[in-house]
């Protein structure tokens, strides 16, 4: 267990630095709302009713990205789950920053700009490093505390996550502190029968790392969305490349497919891989095609086919426990949800220990009317979660957890 200080901990009327993880979905610019606010809210709200001023620092996507946009968006959502006015500033350390965060009174909240929109964020350097950069130096001395709330971001070595515990006396919000409890107890927790995880979503290349770290935790992997497209294509399928200016798959496969082939080869027997997939076709229609009958690389997919539903579906009710990280197609699209929604409803109504992670898997559970009570824990962490399983530690929890 953690040795991490929590808000129960933390001297009343401070100036406290919390950073939180909104990284949301955006569609056509627009920022979609989703768990990670309803939690994060649970964490403002308590440090604003304790009468302490509150900055939030939060990411947004990736620089390049059609989801690197602007936290303006974000506040106004914050706030309205908070139940209170929460400000935003288009800064993140800058002079404009500096001016109101020093306004701020006490029980008030405000949102800086997105953290990856400066320099100092990224690249992942040690904490001692990122301890070192302007943007710490800059804000440090602003603050009595900083608080981490963001345990689904505390794999990243980012200078919002692990310089400013260097500086300031740092605590773990209510987010951070029940998702490490549940993640952390996963990884010591022993199953007698099946253990499946389900593999999807779109960052292929953290869920391959864990796979591969994986082996001995997990009976079988059931694949879909860009991972299980990569293992596609190295099987020798005409799939998983990037088609009509996607930018899914190539980069991905290319940093990837060595630990991709050699996974096929060692462990084969444990993941399974979709038989049919669907697409769009051209009355905008969902249609479907078995992956043996694909012979032209020019088509997107954007589903698992509905008898690898049905294959996945008995494999999942055999399971005592059933891990799922990432959707296994476009579920925000109805006609593209019939993959990551058949097998949630599967873990649901069977009696299996499961749990659900990502930011935007998560989100599939209450868009589909399903009841997150029908699940062991919904994390609002991919990839954090999903390294947690491993036993791997969490930079962002580690230096918390300093002396
Ligand atoms: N075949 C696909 N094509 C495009 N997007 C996909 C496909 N399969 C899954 N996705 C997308 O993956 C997203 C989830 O990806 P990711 O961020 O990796 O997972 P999570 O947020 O659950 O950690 C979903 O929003 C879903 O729309
Ligand atoms: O959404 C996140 O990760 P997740 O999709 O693995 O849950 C975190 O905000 C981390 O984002 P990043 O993977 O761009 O560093």
């Amino acid at each position: 267990m953690s040795t991490f200080n929590t808000l129960d901990d933390l001297e009343s009327g401070q100036r406290v630095l919390v950073r939180l993880d909104l990284n949301s979905p955006v569609e056509d610019g627009e920022v979609r709302d989703n768990r990670r606010f309803d939690r994060h809210a649970t964490t403002v709200r308590e440090l604003m009713e304790a009468g302490h001023r509150v900055v939030c620092m939060a990411h947004q996507g990736r620089p390049g990205d059609d989801d690197f946009v602007s936290l303006r968006q974000h506040a106004d959502i914050l706030a309205e789950h908070v139940g209170r006015d929460v400000g935003f500033v288009d800064s993140t350390y800058g002079e404009s920053a500096v001016e109101a965060i020093e306004s701020l009174s006490d029980g008030e909240a405000l949102l800086l700009e997105n953290t990856r929109m400066t320099d100092d964020e990224l690249p992942e350097e040690s904490p001692e490093e990122k301890a070192e950069t302007e943007f710490v130096k800059t804000l440090s001395p602003l603050f009595d505390a900083y608080v981490n709330d963001a345990y689904s971001a505390a794999h990243r070595s980012h200078a919002s996550l692990v310089g400013f515990p260097l500086e300031l006396p740092a605590y773990a919000g209510r987010v951070m502190e029940s998702e490490y409890e549940a993640n952390t107890a996963i990884a010591s927790r022993e199953f007698d029968g099946q253990v499946t995880m389900v593999v999807g979503g779109t960052k292929a290349t953290d869920v391959i790392d864990v796979m591969n770290n994986l082996g001995g935790k997990v009976d079988q992997f059931l694949l879909g969305g860009i991972a299980g497209e990569l293992f596609l294509r190295a099987a020798g399928h005409d799939v998983g490349y990037d088609v009509g200016g996607m930018d899914l798959f190539d980069d991905q496969w290319e940093a990837n497919h060595e630990t991709i082939e050699s996974l096929l080869e060692e462990r084969g027997d444990q993941i399974t891989l979709a038989s049919d997939l669907a697409y769009e076709d051209e009355n905008d229609e969902r249609a479907e095609i078995a992956v043996d009958e694909i012979d032209e690389k020019d088509r997107g997919y954007l589903d698992i086919g509905s008898e690898t539903v049905s294959e996945y579906d008995p494999v999942i009710r055999d399971s005592e426990a059933v891990f799922v990280k990432g959707a296994l197609g476009l579920f925000e699209d109805e006609r593209f949800s019939e993959g990551t929604v058949g097998v949630l409803e599967a873990i649901a109504e069977t009696d299996c220990f499961s749990v659900v992670g990502g930011g935007d898997t998560s989100r599939a559970i209450e868009m589909y009317g399903l009841s997150e009570d029908d699940f062991g824990h919904v994390s609002i962490a991919g990839g954090a979660y999903i390294r947690a399983l491993t036993g791997e530690p969490l930079v962002g929890v580690e230096v918390l957890s300093r002396d």
